[in-house]
């Protein structure tokens, strides 16, 4: 049976489970580095990167998260864990690192103050009929490497045509919380990324 962790050390954990067990796969939290082990793919939560990357390196799960990536762990990264995926960030705390291996740029709580929280229906590659997507305080992507797909953009208003979904080999990302509310179509397309890895 395909086995997906979600990172838990902080951030919206459980409506990632829900989802998981939903589509059929084994899903379990990952605080530590044996649980790590034991991921056939993971996802990396939104909540609060800044806190997310000081708990991962007090929990010395940073390394061995950095070094599965690298060796094509599928991996899934929802708003913080987007940011957590990234390269290189924009407006990051002073000393955040990440874990890295998308060959992205993010800019955190990159819709500003007035709109720290929206919702859009928007089109996403791989998947039929358009995504009901929830932004809360999120990032977009600014710049992209050669190998990086862009399978969603803002449809409409001010930030129209900013990235908000992408993905690179086996890593996916998405500015917005595709486990809020129950169309699990975003997640069944990490699911079959997992299983075809
Ligand atoms: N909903 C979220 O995950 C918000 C992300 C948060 N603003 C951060 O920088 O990590």
């Amino acid at each position: 049976m395909t086995s997906i962790g979600v990172f838990a050390l902080q951030g919206d954990v459980r409506e990632h489970l829900a989802a998981l067990e939903r589509l059929g796969v084994e899903a379990f939290t990952v605080r530590r580095p044996a649980e790590l082990a034991r991921c056939d793919g993971l996802i990396v939560p939104g909540g609060e990167s800044t806190t997310m990357y000081k708990l991962a390196r007090t929990f010395e799960l940073l390394e061995p998260l950095r070094q599965r990536v690298k060796e094509g762990m599928p991996t899934f990264g929802t708003c913080a864990g987007m940011i957590m995926l990234a390269d290189r960030i924009r407006d990051g705390a002073p000393g955040q690192e990440t874990i890295g291996g998308l060959d992205v740029t993010v800019r955190r709580n990159a819709f500003g103050r007035q709109v720290d929280s929206f919702e859009v229906d928007l089109d996403l590659e791989g998947v039929d009929r358009s995504v009901h997507a929830v932004f809360i305080r999120a990032p977009w992507v600014e710049e992209i490497g050669p190998g990086v797909e862009v399978l969603a953009e803002v449809p409409s208003g001010e930030a129209a045509g900013r990235i908000v979904a992408v993905r690179q080999g086996p890593l996916m990302a998405t500015s917005f919380h595709p486990e809020v509310g129950d169309d699990d179509r975003v997640h069944g397309l990490f699911v079959d990324l997992v299983k075809q890895s």
